[in-house]
Parts: structure tokens; sequence; C-alpha cells
């Protein structure tokens, strides 16, 4: 079986700037996929590369197989990409857009069955015979998703589609998205908001600087890169003994970063020898975000 995407050895340079700088990833049909990094990491140059809107200064993408220069159409096909962008066609209503769009893709009348699920699955039923220039904001959002999976592809990469959408919406796309992922497509996402990757993905690629930095199962990645944290407010001040493990001190409160559980009976016994009482004390679990910080750093804007 093709990999849904395979990019091997992939270079980009803008002039004398390299936004890519040896990609390799393989992500296999029917993954949940996130594609995490820093503003200016690469993300959407990526993206682009798999749609064919640029080209590579090296290295190739396959989607299902076809390689995006050489076999274009069927790469094409294969791939429905929602944009960061609302860029919409002014003249159509949503129906009208959707059924053109899978004509573009070569789909004819027995493909209405799946544009009317697609305007059902995002709330678009109301708004299926109105003019796209007369949406709202969040009604164009929904429809620019909608048109993205027009033609029925395999493999879907949606690039930040929750920035700035209310609640209602996010809901409603993730629960639209992870039925299409359980039929079987291919789903790839990049996001800010990582708590989403998290409860959503499977496997998580971190991005950097136009490499990756990090590919691996979330679970795994959770459990390898980040601690979990201790958050104690104590009757005196933390031992010297305990010193090494403190990562952040807020009035009372000392937060303890600690990598085992058996750790927190160590913290204590310290702390019982010392004679300091615990007044309150939380564990809290890792996140996807502190592995983020962790691996790429807190640039401005990263969690916007
Ligand atoms: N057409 C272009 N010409 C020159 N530089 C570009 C061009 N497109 C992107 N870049 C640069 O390449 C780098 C990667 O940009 P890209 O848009 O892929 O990042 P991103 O990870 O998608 O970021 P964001 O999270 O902000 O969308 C950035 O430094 C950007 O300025």
């Amino acid at each position: 079986m093709a990999a849904a995407i395979e990019i091997t050895g992939i270079t980009k340079r803008f002039g004398q700037f390299e936004a890519l700088r040896g990609v390799d990833l393989q992500i296999e049909q029917g993954e949940f996929f996130a594609l995490l990094g820093p503003n200016g990491a690469g993300k959407s140059t990526l993206i682009n590369l798999m749609a064919g809107l640029l080209q590579p200064t090296s290295g190739s993408i396959r989607i299902m197989g076809h390689d995006v220069q050489s076999d274009y159409q069927r790469a094409r096909q294969a791939l429905g990409v929602v944009p960061q962008e609302l860029v919409f066609d002014p003249f159509f209503n949503v129906r009208e857009m959707l059924r053109f769009q899978a004509g573009y893709f070569g789909h004819g009348p027995e493909n209405d069955v799946w544009v009317d699920e697609i305007i059902e699955g995002l709330g678009l039923t109301d708004k299926a015979y109105t003019n796209m220039r007369k949406l709202s904001g969040g009604m164009k959002r929904r429809a620019l998703i909608a048109q993205a999976l027009a033609h029925k592809p395999p493999v879907i990469v949606l690039d930040e589609p929750t920035a700035g959408v209310d609640v209602e919406l996010r809901q409603m796309l993730w629960a639209f998205i992870q039925k299409l992922n359980q039929q079987g497509h291919t789903i790839i996402l990049t996001t800010h908001y990582l708590e989403e990757a998290e409860a959503l993905c499977q496997r998580v690629a971190m991005m950097k600087q136009g490499r990756i930095v990090a590919l691996d199962s979330t679970r795994a990645l959770l459990k390898s890169h980040a601690a979990k944290q201790l958050s104690l407010r104590l009757s005196a001040a933390l031992p010297a003994v305990l010193q090494p493990l403190l990562k952040q001190q807020n009035g009372e409160e000392v937060v303890l970063a600690i990598t085992e559980l058996t750790q927190v009976e160590t913290v204590l016994t310290a702390l019982r020898q010392a004679g300091v009482q615990v007044l309150d004390m939380q564990l809290q679990e890792a996140d996807l975000e502190d592995v983020f910080l962790n691996l790429v750093g807190n640039q401005q804007g990263v969690l916007a």
C-alpha cells in the first residue's frame, strides 16, 4: 500500500533564504497527523509543495504513490487542501461552488450525494443556496473547508482551520473530520492550538527553521520530552536538597519538575525530614505545549 504522503529530501529556497532544509517524512494512509511549528517554520511552504503550488529546489513528494511533479493530476486529485486565507469565487452559491469544484476534478452528478453530505456535516444546509459573497466570515470558512473536500480526496490537509473560528464551528469541524478519518481518509493538520493536536492526532511532527526536529506518536512525545509538574504550597521555604527540581516559584507556590511518579515520594520524604509541611499539592501531567516549548522554544507569536 502506498503511503498517503511520502516526502523525500525536500529543500526549498526563496532566493538566498532556505525555507526548507531537507525534510523527509512519511505519513501512512488512515493517519491523523499533526504538523506543528512556530511561525515561519516552513509548514505552509511544505503544504504548498504537496499541492504542487510551489516547485521544490530539490527532493520529491508523492501523494498516494503519485509524484507531485511528474504525475501532477493524479497527485492533486488525491489531495484536498483547506488553505489559511479566505479566497473564494463570489459568483456561485455554496452548492454550485462545491459541484463546480468537484467537476473540476472530473466528478459529475454522481458526486452530489457527497456534496450534500459535506454541506450537512459542516452545518451549511441553511446556506446551501446562498451566494458565497453574502456569507458571514465563519460561514465562508465552512464553505472553504467544504470546497477542499468536494472531490472526496483520500488525503486532506487542513492548514490552521480553526484560527479565529468560534467554538461551535470548531466542535462541528472536528466531529466531521474525525468521521472522515474513521472512514479511512488521511488527515494532516497544522494548528497553533496544541490541545487540539494532542486530542486528535496520533502522530506529530514538530518543525523549526525548515527542519523536522521531532517526529513521534503524541504519546511517546509526551512521555519522553516533558516532565510532570508538582505544585506545592509549603509551611516553610523549599529545603536546599530539593532546589535542583525547582522550576518556578509563584509567591507561596513552588513548582517542581519531576520525571517519574516515584519522585513524588522522594520529595515528600525530603520535606518531612526537613520539618516542612505540605499545605496543598497538585500533580500536573505534561501536555503537548510543554513538549513544543521544550523543543522549539517560545518564539514570538508561537502560541497566538
Ligand atoms: N514566496 C516567498 N518568498 C520568500 N520567502 C518566503 C515565501 N514564502 C515563505 N517564505 C518564508 O519562508 C519561511 C517559512 O514560511 P511558511 O509560511 O512556510 O511558515 P509557516 O510555518 O507556515 O508559518 P505560519 O505558522 O506563520 O503560517 C518564512 O520565513 C517565510 O517568510
